[in-house]
């Protein structure tokens, strides 16, 4: 489903963020991406959904090359790629349930499926009652979870989380890892970005781990390891 093949970035002034990286994520896979600050994580989401372009290699999602992917289809990919932002990104000046409704109402969906949709995967996220909520009066872990409805509510195929549990306190953080959890077995590829330790530890997952752009541990099942 989601393959890199040589993959390297080197930013214009100079700086490689990610060397010759390889990895194959199959359909369905819940994967822990690893690895100290500046290792490269970020880079690698932003050529995922194409807010970058690599320097060098191939980035072949769902058989197609989208580093050859034409403007115009960009929409396309990005609807089937769900990202949860680190810092949430929620539009203050709406409601949690537009804050899920909006990422409908951008694909042109009806508002019959959004009606439907934004109650559905809020009750799922446990935030039904916070609905008319403005983001400014909930909590961080209620953002955390308004950010990964409006991530799921189009049901896109592959998930990208970066740091969902970075500002969390644990009970947050189980929380959410329990939604990612579900969402993976509903049939969605996860990839999460993350720096906790305790939670990797615990999960059992596969852990990829990267160290100054490149990819030094790949393991099924695996533990946060000595590298990140
Ligand atoms: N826009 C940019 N221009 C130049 N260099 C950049 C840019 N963005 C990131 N870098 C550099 O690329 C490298 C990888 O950065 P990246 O943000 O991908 O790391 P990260 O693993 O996500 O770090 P963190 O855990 O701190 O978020 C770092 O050396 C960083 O300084």
């Amino acid at each position: 489903m989601i393959r890199l093949e040589n993959m390297t970035k080197i930013y214009p002034n100079g700086v490689t963020a990610l060397n010759n990286v390889s990895l194959q994520i199959q359909k369905g896979e819940f994967v822990f991406v690893v690895g100290n600050s500046g290792s490269g994580k970020t880079t690698l989401i932003k050529l995922l959904m194409k807010e970058l372009q690599p320097s060098e290699g191939k980035i072949i999602i769902d058989n197609k090359d989208i580093t050859r992917l034409k403007k115009r289809y960009v929409p396309i990919l990005r609807r089937n790629i769900g990202v949860v932002f680190q810092d949430f990104r929620l539009l203050d000046k709406m409601s949690v349930y537009d804050n899920v409704a909006f990422a409908l109402k951008v694909t042109e969906e009806p508002n019959k499926k959004i009606r439907r949709m934004v109650p559905t995967v809020l009750s799922m996220v446990g935030l039904s009652k916070k609905a008319k909520m403005y983001p400014k009066e909930i909590s961080g872990g209620e953002k955390q979870r308004t950010a990964l409805a409006r991530a799921i509510v189009n049901n896109p195929p592959i998930l990208i989380a970066d740091e969902p549990t970075g500002n969390l306190d644990p009970s947050n953080s189980w929380e959410i890892m329990k939604l990612l959890t579900e969402i993976n077995m509903r049939g969605t590829t996860v990839v999460v970005v993350t720096h906790d330790k305790e939670m990797v530890n615990a999960m059992k997952k596969r852990v990829v781990t990267l160290k100054n752009g490149s990819i030094v541990r790949d393991v099924q099942r695996g533990d946060y390891g000595d590298e990140a």
